[in-house]
């Protein structure tokens, strides 16, 4: 039998957060019981403008949110000052989050995992759950093997705060484990503008764009002699990623430990 899952959403009210509200509503065994939203406590999320009409309460307060509902899964898809203070609060309540929220460091997940382990809870921190996404690493971290210089372009709408995107740090990170690192370009290059060679993690290159129009694009871009190999992924809408949502809140309740990254789980 597929087991019931009571779900918590923050950050109801963006471009994730509703079609996250949506995934809930149709998918039979999770049950929607609350949201957390920056406004609106005390409200019903249907009589709010816009949202769909499920009605369940909003908390701006998400340990009152915990306190006043049994929740197993916090899906989280806000700000990563707010993830933070919300994983926080879920590890304190026993209940297990599962983060679209781009934008932590190292250094935060390094500390989630050693707190998900001593509580022994689930956490999945995914940077994209498009599962195309997901293959487009798989597949750049299999190239670099064969061909080391890369560059990534990343290119999303420009309502987008955090940059180069999740995707890109991820990527960068899977295609180090499989090549020597290395500086890349011209050993005498220099910039006359700033920025003009895009930002560095181990001699690759990420450049970032920020267009109206765009919604979650990338292109991983590898040259050898006499020849470039392209990997490109497209999202052009926010239900490209609601099946990657889906399974990583039926994995994590399954679970008691930290996931970075839906390839590990898919
Ligand atoms: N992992 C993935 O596959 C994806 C991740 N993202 C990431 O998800 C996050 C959200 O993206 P969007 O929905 O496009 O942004 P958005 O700006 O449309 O939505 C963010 C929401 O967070 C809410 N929020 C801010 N502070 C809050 C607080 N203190 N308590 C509760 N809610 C609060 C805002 O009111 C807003 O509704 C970003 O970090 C983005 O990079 C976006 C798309 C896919
Ligand atoms: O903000 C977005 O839109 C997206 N954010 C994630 C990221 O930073 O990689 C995932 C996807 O690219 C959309």
């Amino acid at each position: 039998m597929t087991k019931h899952i009571r779900i918590a959403i923050a950050g109801p009210r963006g471009n994730m957060g509703t079609e996250a509200v949506k995934l809930t509503d149709r998918t039979e065994h999770f049950e929607l019981c609350a949201v957390i939203d920056s406004k609106n406590n005390g409200s019903r999320l249907k009589d709010i403008a816009g949202m769909p009409a499920v009605d369940v309460p909003v908390y701006t307060d998400i340990n009152q949110c915990f306190q006043e509902n049994t929740i197993d899964v916090l899906i989280d898809l806000t700000n990563p000052e707010t993830g933070r203070k919300h994983l926080e609060a879920s590890l304190a309540h026993g209940v297990s989050p599962v983060v679209g929220t781009t934008g932590f460091t190292e250094a935060d997940i390094e500390k989630l995992s050693r707190e998900a382990e001593q509580k022994q809870i689930g956490v999945v921190i995914a940077p994209n759950f498009a599962i195309g996404a997901v293959l487009m690493m798989k597949f750049a971290k299999m190239a670099a093997a064969y061909m080391p210089d890369v560059e990534i372009m990343e290119m999303h709408h420009d309502r987008k705060l955090d940059a180069p995107s999740g995707t890109a740090i991820k990527t960068a990170e899977l295609i180090k484990e499989n090549r020597a690192s290395r500086r890349q370009g011209h050993e005498n290059e220099t910039e006359s503008l700033a920025g003009a060679r895009g930002a560095d993690i181990d001699g690759m290159k990420i450049h970032s764009v920020r267009l109206p129009g765009l919604v979650a694009h990338q292109q991983v871009m590898f040259g050898g002699a006499g020849q470039t190999l392209t990997i490109k992924h497209d999202s052009i809408n926010r239900e490209s990623f609601m099946p990657g949502v889906q399974l990583a809140v039926e994995h994590v309740v399954e679970h008691k430990e930290l996931v970075y990254g839906l390839e590990n789980i898919m």
